[in-house]
């Protein structure tokens, strides 16, 4: 395997999002520029592999002729008080927000309120999507899908609300609001089920955990479904593949859930790729980071350690494999 620089580095998140206060990664750089390798907790070596070949592609191959030079994104607002999520859409000058709904602890009284404090926020022409993160069962969904999309004034989609890709298209036939597939993407062995069962209106595709731009590419148009393209919460370096997938997918009918670094209190760039007027440029090769950033944001020694080993197992289980 190519032996590349690597820098492991440790960023705060500025909300607690699902379970994450801290955002963690390897950065590396290849031959044609740098990558991010950065799997979620809990994803074991088989899993975090395509995550590595996203970073290689993006160190050593670059990414494909993009169709466009601009992506619109949304916010994304985490299961805050209906306070700070007004705050979050008001100030995010996007004209779609994403808000996280079924969070551990919360009720869907909570969930109404927070989504029609965003409504607040953005007016009556921004499109307002939910993300369940597959927390409901199947009546569950129903219910809080009514109740929210009457609190929001209409619905633009909602993200995963149950855990299967059957529970999907159950849900999806019992409301009027879209179903979008994240997770039974992401986590799937085969990601083209939920095309088959019609288990949703729109695919949610996050470049790291399909493999690459090329790979997620090849997936979009196999399933046949208009994607949305969002992040893992990278730094600007593994965004800009995100943002690689968001330029060269041939239709693009929503905004992407890219818009993500402001989620982190800093970044490994000086020109972060931060959303201006909810937009997003695609990158033509990743960011390089700065090294005074890097050094700022570099972890402690323990932790690079875990990064490291982590992204050795995957490297040797690809051997293996
Ligand atoms: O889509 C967005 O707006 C941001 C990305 C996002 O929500 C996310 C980020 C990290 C892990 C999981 C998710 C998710 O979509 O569930
Ligand atoms: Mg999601």
């Amino acid at each position: 395997m190519d032996v590349f620089e690597t820098h492991v580095y440790a960023i705060g998140m500025r909300s607690r999002f699902r379970s994450i206060t801290v955002r963690e990664g390897v950065l590396l750089r290849g031959p044609d520029g740098w990558g991010e390798f950065c799997p979620f907790e809990g994803y074991d070596a088989a899993e975090s592999a395509p995550w590595l070949a996203c970073a290689h592609e993006s160190a050593t191959a670059g990414w494909p002729e993009p169709v466009r030079d601009r992506v619109p994104v949304n916010c994304t607002v985490p299961a805050v008080s209906p306070e700070r999520a007004h705050a979050i859409a008001a100030e995010s000058g996007c004209r779609t927000a994403k808000v996280k709904v079924a969070d551990v602890g919360s009720s869907v009284a909570e969930d109404r309120e927070r989504v029609a404090a965003v409504r607040d926020a953005l007016g009556p022409a921004a499109a307002i999507r939910v993300d369940a993160n597959g927390a409901w069962d199947v009546d569950r969904a129903v219910v809080a899908i009514g109740e929210l999309d009457r609190a929001a004034g209409g619905l633009e989609y909602v993200e995963q609300p149950c855990p299967t890709a059957e529970e999907l298209a159950t849900v999806r036939r019992g409301v009027d609001v879209r179903i979008a597939a994240d997770e039974s993407i992401r986590r799937a062995e085969d990601p083209l089920r939920i095309a088959e069962l019609g288990a949703a209106d729109v695919a949610v595709l996050k470049v790291a955990p399909l493999g690459g731009v090329r790979r997620a590419l090849r997936l979009a148009e196999a399933c046949g479904l208009p994607c949305v393209v969002s992040s893992a919460v990278e730094t600007s370096v593994g965004l800009a593949a995100g943002l690689a997938l968001a330029g060269a997918l041939p239709e693009l009918d929503f905004a992407c859930g890219l818009g993500t670094t402001a989620l982190l209190t800093g970044d490994v760039v000086t020109d972060s790729l931060t959303a201006v007027d909810g937009e997003l440029p695609v990158p033509r090769r990743p960011p390089e980071p700065d090294p005074a950033l890097l050094e700022r944001h570099a972890a402690d020694a323990a932790t690079r350690s875990r990064w490291l080993g982590r992204m050795n197992e995957v490297a040797e289980h690809r051997l293996s494999g």
